[in-house]
């Protein structure tokens, strides 16, 4: 670890104030970052991180107070004043382009990139790069984003803004980096921060994935409404501590293993062996079956074939039957254009409707029972969907599929974005509609999510490997299944 720290702070924010109509989101923020730190960012979902990070970027100017980059004052110098400081920023709704290559989306980021052989040079930093921070990844990087996986993406615009062309970064921001990355690739990311950081650069780390939080940062800030409300040292920190220090509390975890009855219930789901599987695939009435295994192993694929697939292999014929949770929002979730509201109202406009039109007052009351539910943080339910910080758009498109009358809700890695305390209410939700008859078909990256399952299915290569059940789902066997095939 390097201990020289800088006289200055690379960047510092005085008493910083946004505010977007009637909501605060920052009520003034002081806030340093040194060299040689990675700085754990935490709070619930709308307590203003993403907002801190878009006027450290430049992107958003301060209705109040100062940044300054290296002891320098950006003035309102916006982006460009922020790039000169050395900041680079991976945003929590990735930012490429996904009609272009990798090695285009690479120029366009760093514009140093210029003159004759410049896909060259483009090709060769960036594959070193991903290289260095992914070992063993296999993007082809002339290929368009487009064609990338969501966790391919966010290992690309990582990558890139690690890269040196004629400077190197100073400070990278990461805002919830591993959203879509699996355990293994999270780690990976995470030994790389910290190399980084032992280098002398320095990382602004968000994340609502405390274990990464404790493990990588070397000093930890907690906001909370728009405030700081504790910076302290990483080690002055325990997993409980920080919760406490975001308003919530961890609950008593209850494993599904002492769920009584599960396998006499009846079959909603029986598909036989796919050719090279281990296993068919069945789901009970009242289950929550979890989807493992390595990020992008045919988790999803499953999941969207068994939403299209509605054949004779499941008891509900109507689609109504069957609701999805998409694991991209901004691509296959939310309708941008629409409110908080609407987006929550098209799960099942049928209960909602009378006479052929949308009962107004029915739906308020839809919306208002689900923001109470999970804790969505807005002023308005009427509010444009946009205006929500990104943790809560998710809680609006998990309350879309719950509020539906569904008897199977397949959900692609749900949580990611929620902040600890809704998450933990969630899986209250979760485990009382599972008692109440509903099945779950639930995919996730977090471990602490597949073994809150009755049984898991680990995927692997695109087939099913291994198969378990109660007190045999353990992060141990999981990646034991993930890595050879065979549950440990
Ligand atoms: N463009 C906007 N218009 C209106 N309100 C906004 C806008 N952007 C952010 N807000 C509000 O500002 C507050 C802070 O949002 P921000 O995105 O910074 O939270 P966050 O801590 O990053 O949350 P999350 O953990 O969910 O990402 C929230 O109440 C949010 O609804």
């Amino acid at each position: 670890m390097n201990n020289s720290l800088e006289p200055q702070p690379v960047v510092a924010a005085r008493g910083v104030r946004v505010a977007f109509g009637a909501v605060t989101a920052l009520d003034g923020v002081d806030l340093d970052i040194r060299a040689g730190e990675a700085l754990g960012l935490v709070g619930h979902n709308g307590a203003g991180k993403s907002t801190i990070v878009n006027v450290i970027n430049g992107g958003l100017t301060p209705h109040q107070g100062t940044i300054s980059y290296g002891g320098v004052d950006a003035a309102g110098g916006g982006v460009a004043a922020a790039r000169a400081g050395g900041v680079r920023c991976v945003f929590q709704e990735l930012s490429l382009c996904p009609n272009l290559t990798i090695v285009e989306n690479t120029r366009l980021m760093h514009q140093g990139l210029t003159g004759f052989g410049w896909r060259k040079r483009a090709l060769t930093l960036i594959r070193a790069k991903l290289d260095e921070v992914f070992p063993a990844n296999r993007i082809d990087c002339t290929g368009t984003v487009g064609e990338l996986s969501i966790a391919e993406r966010q290992m690309v615009e990582i990558a890139i803004n690690f890269i040196e062309v004629t400077e190197a970064p100073r400070l990278v921001i990461l805002d919830e980096p591993t959203s879509s990355l699996d355990a293994s690739l999270a780690e990976q990311l995470m030994a790389h921060v910290r190399r980084f950081v032992a280098a002398g650069g320095s990382v602004l780390l968000i994340s609502h994935i405390l274990g990464e939080i404790l493990s990588t940062s070397t000093r930890i800030v907690v906001m909370k409404d728009g405030k700081v409300v504790v910076t302290k040292p990483v080690a002055d920190f325990t997993a409980k501590s920080l919760v406490e220090a975001m308003g919530s509390v961890i609950k008593e975890k209850t494993h599904a293993a002492t769920r009584t009855g599960a396998n006499a219930a009846p079959l909603v789901v029986d598909l036989p062996v796919a050719p090279g599987s281990a296993f068919g695939f069945a789901a009970r009435k009242g289950e929550i079956v979890g989807l493992a295994g390595l990020g992008g192993h045919g988790q999803t694929d499953m999941l969207l074939s068994l939403y299209r697939a509605r054949s004779s292999n499941w008891r509900p014929q109507r689609p109504e039957e069957i609701a999805f949770v998409a694991g991209d929002r901004s691509l296959n979730g939310t309708f941008p254009l629409w409110s908080i509201l609407r987006n929550l109202s098209i799960g099942d406009l049928g209960a909602l409707s009378r006479l052929f039109a949308i009962d107004r007052d029915r739906e308020d009351a839809l919306g208002a029972d689900w923001k109470a539910k999970t804790a969505i943080r807005t002023p308005d339910m009427h509010n444009p969907i946009l205006s929500l910080s990104g943790g809560n758009q998710q809680k609006v498109l998990f309350a879309r599929a719950l509020s539906t009358p569904a008897a199977i809700v397949l959900m692609d890695d749900p949580m990611r974005g929620v902040d600890i305390g809704t998450k933990q209410d969630v899986y209250a939700i979760l485990r009382s509609e599972a008692e109440a008859g509903r099945t779950f078909v639930w995919y996730s990256t977090e471990m602490d999510e597949i073994c809150l399952c009755d049984r898991v299915y680990v995927f692997r290569d695109g087939v099913i490997v291994a198969e378990l059940k109660g007190e045999e789902i353990s992060e141990e066997h999981v990646l034991a299944a993930s890595f050879s095939g065979e549950a440990a």
